[in-house]
């Protein structure tokens, strides 16, 4: 039997200071595939739901990109019942799947379509289920070849730190075979 567990309600609307991502010219793009992917693509599910948002960038912000109008991308992560690991709390992989997403969708809005190559995540506190965290993310510049790494928290409402990630991001070219696929 599934535990009974908060709805997230209003929570997880964007911050304050921050939009909703489909409101980015290139955000409304990968709002589109965020929309049917594993992590984010379940609104109204019992499992994650994740709703993206982004800010606009100073150029001197620590984490500026190559980006011509540096955005930042954060995400209101909510835990329900299908997403237990630990009794009445989050799975670590699902927490590693949000971090992962998230990190990789800043990626795709700093610089361009990318896939994980690498990922680390240290998790600090267990999340109980019916929390709404949010996911700040940072960028690295690209790197070598295509590449570029970035992190992401979930941190609570309370300033709690769940859990930290940090992955290697290749960016996508024409040599790769990511798009379209499926059976
Ligand atoms: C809704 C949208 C979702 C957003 C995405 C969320 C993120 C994801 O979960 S993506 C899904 C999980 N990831 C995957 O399935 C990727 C599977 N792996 C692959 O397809 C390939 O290994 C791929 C594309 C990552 C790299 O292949 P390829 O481009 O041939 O790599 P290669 O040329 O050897 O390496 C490119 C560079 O990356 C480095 N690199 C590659 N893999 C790694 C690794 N695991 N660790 C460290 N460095 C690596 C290489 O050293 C090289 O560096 P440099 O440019 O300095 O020489």
């Amino acid at each position: 039997m599934e535990a009974e567990v908060r709805e997230p309600g209003d929570a997880l609307a964007a911050p304050a200071g921050w939009r909703p991502l489909a409101t980015h010219p290139v955000g409304a793009i990968i709002a589109h595939y965020a929309e049917r992917s594993f992590v984010a693509g379940d609104p109204t599910g019992q499992g994650i739901r994740v709703r993206y948002a982004w800010r606009a960038m100073s150029p001197d912000e620590a984490c500026v990109v190559t980006a011509a109008e540096p955005a930042a991308l954060a995400a209101r992560a909510w835990f329900g019942a299908r997403a237990e690991g630990p009794p009445g709390h989050a799975h670590g992989g699902s927490m590693a799947a949000v971090l992962d997403e998230a990190m990789g969708l800043a990626v795709w809005l700093a610089h361009r379509a990318a896939v994980a190559a690498h990922l680390e995540t240290d998790f600090r506190r267990p999340i109980p289920l019916g929390t709404t965290v949010t996911a700040e993310t940072t960028v690295g510049p690209a790197e070598g070849t295509g590449k570029a790494r970035a992190t992401a928290r979930l941190v609570g409402d309370d300033g709690t730190v769940f859990a930290e990630g940090s992955a290697l991001f290749v960016l996508l070219g024409p040599r790769h075979t990511f798009a379209g696929g499926g059976a």
